[in-house]
């Protein structure tokens, strides 16, 4: 079974997260995900978050902190997520790759389809922020 580590970045601002739109053919395709990607084998989890977010919405972490570690198992991959708060930035998060983006009101996450790791995420949000 491939196993990845994957950084994950919650970009919070004014109440709400910023969300990007997986492309249709890739894994968990067409979902909604918080930015982030696999940690490279020379990286930490934490120059892997800043360089994907980087890469993905171009914006530059001046603060994070550690949200929670998910495990998942999706038949085809399994996953470990290292999901961190960033609540500082410089720049305007904006999509790099051509993916659909939104800001999303942590209130109405759970009207949002995401891949199924992410329900204990969105739960984590609600309990904290909305
Ligand atoms: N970025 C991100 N990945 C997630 C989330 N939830 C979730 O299950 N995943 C899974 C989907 C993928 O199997 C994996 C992320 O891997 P990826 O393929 O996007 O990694 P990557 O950005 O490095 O992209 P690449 O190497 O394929 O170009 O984690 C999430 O909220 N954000
Ligand atoms: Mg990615």
């Amino acid at each position: 079974m491939k196993l990845v580590h994957v950084a994950v970045g919650v970009i919070i601002q004014d109440e709400s997260v910023f969300l990007t739109r997986r492309h249709s053919d890739a894994h968990q395709g067409g979902k909604w995900e918080f930015p982030g990607g696999k940690v490279e084998s020379e990286e930490t989890v934490a120059q892997a978050l800043a360089r994907e977010l980087k890469e993905e919405v171009d914006i530059d972490i001046l603060a994070c902190q550690p949200l929670m570690e998910i495990n998942h198992d999706y038949g085809d991959k399994q996953v470990k997520l290292d999901i961190f708060i960033v609540d500082q930035f410089s720049g305007e998060p904006s999509s790099q790759e051509g993916n659909e983006q939104q800001w999303a009101s942590i209130s109405k996450l759970g009207a949002i389809e995401f891949p199924e790791a992410n329900l204990a995420i969105v739960e984590k949000l609600t309990a904290l922020y909305a």
